[in-house]
């Protein structure tokens, strides 16, 4: 606490400065000027000099704080409060609360605008005299913005004469500097010095203390009725007093409202003679819940008044003196230096400041748009709004959500704070944000592809095809058909696990045609990569087992095109195969839309068999048609490349390979690209048998080598002009990403919430790390992998890095630091990972088959829900001799009966069938000479149990170990 000045002791004596400063050269006290500070000795020296000024002081305080809590509210709420004659027991902290606290709930605990406008009448009538001059000084007049002119005759009872005839409590005396409702004057000192004014009948009920009164107000009187808030609307979303949040006034631990519980009457009121109100400061809480209801008291806040209402705090928060109006100044902002302005905007600023949890923050007029980027922090909202961002982290932090400057938060809860602060928060969606980054780097493909509309440079282009259909239903095998290639026998599990996408020609009424296709995955886990898919595909070709009918992915499959407006050219399949009824599959997609053309309808069937290579042809000529007919696929080739990402993949002598699909323009080697966060200089292509390609027009899928990092699938790619624009736009894509996926990834804790997990131990979070041979297979385990239902808030799942390639050192010392599993999808730990990832204790998982990655991690998840232990034997050795040692303690020669035994592993001594002694150690394991980590049945060994010496041949030593049970 600040060290009270000289100016701030003589008001609290009576005195004026100058016979003060005499006082102390009396006193042999050198002080320069009625604005130095003194030392408390000091202060002493003077209080004693005036022995009964100080102490009429203190006993007139309490006195002034009854009489003059009551009054206001006897005025605003009727009969409710007590008369302010009645002669209320001095320190009555407690009468005080009971006073006030009710009032705003008891009386209206709905009527909002009518308690505005009560209150804040009422507020002026504890404040002081209205008729008193103190230019700018009243945070009620009119010409503040409140609205809420004092009424004339309300004041004056409601300002009874302090017991103590001390100037100080006149109110209406101009007190330059200590009046807190002085909007111009710096309150950053006096806060600390409140407390002397508040014990002589200086405006601070609270003195001193309480300098985010507006939070730490009386115990919320209103609060539990979700009284009335000053922000009308906007907070009508949250109730105020049984908001869960924890700004809640009378949340005990929290820290808003921390101070509230453990004082018998709130801020205002405690006990402390001290502290105990004076008649110009005790508005009671309804007054000023109201004032601040009235709009933006809360910065200004009259004594606590403002801020009472703050927010979305009830009417009472504020309390009795909750806020000083001085929160500006507990934040080390304003201070003396502001004293002298007084400057009617900055008034009209701070006016419109509102304050939350005692700081101030500028306020939108609630249809203030506010746009900010997926994953955006604290720290650039607080550049949009022009704020400081530690401002937002309490405002955040009174709405219940704890974040850092540069945590990216999620969209919910830019919301929640937007409206708090009356910003409607835009999170811009990725296509706008990829279109605004392309446009600062002065490229518009929109425009781009209009002018070239216009312009008639389009030339046709092939159509481009993705088969879709149920697991199993054949796709790579009809797509293997197509091009007479066989790619099936190298797919894991049977499942096709990226996107590779060819062309092939072939003929339709004798003229040679190009078709180019994607071979979509038809795991489900690829999902997210369909989609994208839909996006570059023209036509959609939708497998269906004829033996096997319309499944769930067919459904999805269709869906998918169906919402991309993708025409769709059904291909039923393994129509060889017994049982086969080609039939059923028409009248089955019938059902979702797929008329087919024999039925009256317009998609084209065609019974196929990609076994036997059966009516391959006239499967593509139906796709040729249905392009033609349904479609007509242009594009300018004479530009710069523009396209997508289909798959990409770490090649150990290439670097990163990207299979792209140049959608419009031409590639050429030797360009620079970007796709996605990858950029580069094409060094060479590939078409799909490996040739070298110089250049890849409008539909035409290559290969592409020489970018910097693997691009994710689906991304788009287009060529620059410069290698430098490629790289910046690669930089701040991956900016952007990395923001995103932290928002993504941060599964939301309320303060609530994680302090009752962690109390209880429930809080529990399973990081892992993925790395795949290829970013698509990455991508659908981390998608899948996110739907997993983890049991609800219980446990969490994080993917904390994802990666192509090997696992690597890093990876590991990843994992150490986070407690992380590796997942590793078909790929392997680089040399010498594996080794540093035991030593650790970090676990890798390998997969080849995604659903089992999938099966695996969510049982673990589950089982970290309640894990439940049993003790496993493992072994058991047999002494034969002991061998002592000074160095190492006794050594039991031992043969292994049965089993293993580990090194590290619990054990037990069993001598002559009874245990000797539990809650041993395998503390060292030989092999003659060497150290070994196991060793099996049969085998002799060396083993040390630490500082238990205790052993004899023949003993047995039983070894076991705790392991999960897995659950049912
Ligand atoms: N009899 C017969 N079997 C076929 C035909 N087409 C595919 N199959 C078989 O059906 C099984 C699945 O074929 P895939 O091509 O792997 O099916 P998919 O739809 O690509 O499967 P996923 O990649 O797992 O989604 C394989 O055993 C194929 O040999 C066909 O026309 N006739």
């Amino acid at each position: 606490m600040a060290k009270p000045r000289v100016h701030e002791i003589a008001k609290e004596l009576g005195i004026p400065s100058k016979e003060a400063l005499g006082k102390l050269q009396e006193l042999g006290e050198f002080v320069k000027s009625a604005s130095s500070t003194l030392e408390p000795p000091v202060v002493k020296k003077l209080r004693a000099a005036y022995p009964n000024a100080g102490g009429a002081s203190e006993k007139t305080a309490p006195a002034a704080d009854s009489k003059a809590a009551p009054q206001p509210a006897a005025k605003s709420e009727t009969s409710s409060a007590p008369k302010p004659g009645a002669p209320k027991p001095a320190p009555k902290p407690g009468a005080a609360t009971k006073n006030n606290a009710p009032k705003p709930g008891a009386v209206k605990p709905n009527a909002g605008a009518q308690q505005k406008s009560k209150a804040s009448t009422a507020k002026p009538a504890s404040n002081a005299k209205p008729g008193a001059p103190r230019p700018g000084n009243n945070p009620f007049s009119s010409n503040q913005g409140m609205g809420q002119a004092p009424k004339p005759g309300a004041p004056k009872p409601a300002a009874p004469k302090p017991a103590a005839p001390k100037p100080a409590p006149k109110p209406g005396a101009p007190r330059p500097g200590n009046n807190p409702f002085s909007s111009n004057q710096g309150m950053g000192k006096r806060n600390e010095n409140g407390r002397g004014e508040g014990r002589n009948g200086g405006p601070r009920p609270n003195g001193g203390r309480n300098q985010r009164g507006e939070n730490r107000g009386g115990p919320r009187p209103a609060g539990g009725n979700g009284g009335p808030r000053p922000n009308g609307g906007r907070n009508g979303q949250r109730p105020a007093g049984n908001s869960p949040r924890p700004a809640g006034g009378n949340n005990a631990p929290r820290p808003a409202g921390g101070n509230n519980a453990p004082r018998p009457a709130g801020g205002g009121n405690r006990p402390s003679p001290n502290m105990m109100p004076t008649k110009m400061t005790a508005t009671p809480a309804p007054a000023r819940g109201g004032n601040s209801g009235g709009g933006n008291g809360p910065r200004r806040g009259g004594p606590g008044g403002g801020n009472g209402g703050g927010f979305n705090r009830g009417p009472g928060r504020g309390g009795p003196g909750g806020g000083r109006g001085n929160a500006q100044g507990a934040f080390g902002r304003g201070g003396g230096k502001r004293k002298g302005r007084k400057n009617k905007r900055r008034e009209q600023d701070q006016i419109q400041a509102p304050v939350v949890g005692g700081v101030v923050v500028p306020r939108g007029n609630g249809d203030t748009v506010v746009r900010l980027r997926r994953g955006a922090s604290i720290m650039d909202f607080a550049e949009k709004i022009n704020a400081n961002p530690a401002s937002l982290i309490t405002v955040l932090f009174h709405l219940g959500e704890m974040a850092t400057q540069t945590q990216s938060l999620d969209e919910e809860t830019f919301e929640l704070l937007g409206a708090e602060l009356g910003y409607k928060v835009q999170i811009v969606s990725p296509e706008d944000e990829e279109r605004e980054l392309l446009e600062s780097f002065d490229i518009d493909l929109e425009a781009e592809a209009n002018a070239e509309e216009e312009n008639d440079k389009l030339k046709f282009r092939s159509p481009v095809v993705t088969v879709m259909g149920h697991v199993d239903h054949g796709k790579t095998r009809l797509l293997d058909a197509i091009r007479n290639t066989n790619v099936i026998e190298g797919e894991a599990g049977g499942i096709t696990q990226h996107i590779g996408a060819y062309q092939i020609h072939t003929e339709v009424g004798g003229e040679e045609r190009y078709l180019t296709f994607i071979d979509t995955p038809g795991h489900e886990a690829f999902t997210a990569m369909r989609a994208r898919g839909a996006k570059v595909t023209d036509i959609a070709i939708l497998v269906v087992a004829a033996d096997d009918g319309v499944m769930p992915q067919t459904v999805e499959a269709l869906n998918h095109a169906q919402a991309a407006d993708v025409p769709i050219v059904v291909a039923v399949n393994k129509i060889d195969k017994e049982g086969a009824s080609p039939d059923k599959i028409r009248g089955q997609l019938t059902e979702y839309g797929l008329v087919p053309e024999e039925y009256g309808g317009d998609t084209l069937f065609v019974d196929v068999s990609a076994r036997q290579s059966l009516n391959i042809d006239e499967l593509l000529e139906a796709v040729v048609l249905t392009a033609d007919g349904a479609l007509e696929l242009k594009a300018n080739p004479n530009k710069e490349a523009r396209g997508v990402a289909i798959e990409a993949n770490l090649d150990k002598g290439r670097g990163a390979v990207a299979t792209v699909l140049v959608q419009s323009g031409t590639l050429r080697v030797g360009d620079a690209i970007v796709a996605g966060v990858a950029h580069g200089r094409v060094r060479a292509m590939f078409d799909e048998n490996g040739n070298n390609v110089e250049e890849a027009g409008p539909s035409r899928p290559v290969q592409v080598l020489g970018l910097s990092t693997v691009p994710r699938a689906g991304d788009t790619f287009l060529a620059t002009e410069e290698e430098r624009t490629a790289r910046q736009i690669a930089e701040k894509r991956e900016a952007a990403d990395r923001n995103a996926q932290l928002a993504k990834r941060r599964k939301r804790v309320t303060l609530e919430s994680f302090d009752e997990a962690v109390a209880e131990g429930k809080m529990d979070t399973l990081n892992l790390i993925i790395k795949g041979d290829v970013s698509g297979a990455v991508e659908a385990l981390e998608e899948s992998l996110m739907k997993i239902d983890a049991g609800g808030d219980e446990v969490q799942l994080r993917v904390i890095h994802r990666g192509v390639g090997a696992i690597t050192q890093n990876d590991v010392n990843l994992a150490t630091v986070d407690n992380a599993v590796i997942i590793g999808f078909n790929v392997r730990p680089a040399e010498r990972v594996a080794e540093l990832a035991d030593r650790e204790g970090v676990e890798m998982k390998f997969y080849s088959v995604i659903y089992r990655a999938i099966e695996e991690i969510e049982q673990a998840v589950k089982g970290m829900l309640k894990p439940e232990y049993e003790e496993v034997e493992l072994g058991s050795a047999e002494v034969r001799e002991v061998f002592r040692s000074s160095k190492w303690g006794n050594i039991a020669g031992s043969i292994v009966r049965d089993g293993l035994i580990k090194r590290n592993a619990n054990a037990r001594l069993v001598r002559d069938g009874s245990v000797v002694a539990e809650k041993l150690k395998i503390e060292s394991l030989r092999r003659f000479k060497d150290d070994a980590t196991e060793v099996r049945e049969g085998y002799e060994c060396g083993i040390g149990l630490g500082s238990f010496n205790d052993i004899k041949e023949g003993d047995i030593i039983e070894t076991w170990e705790m392991r999960e049970k897995p659950r049912v």
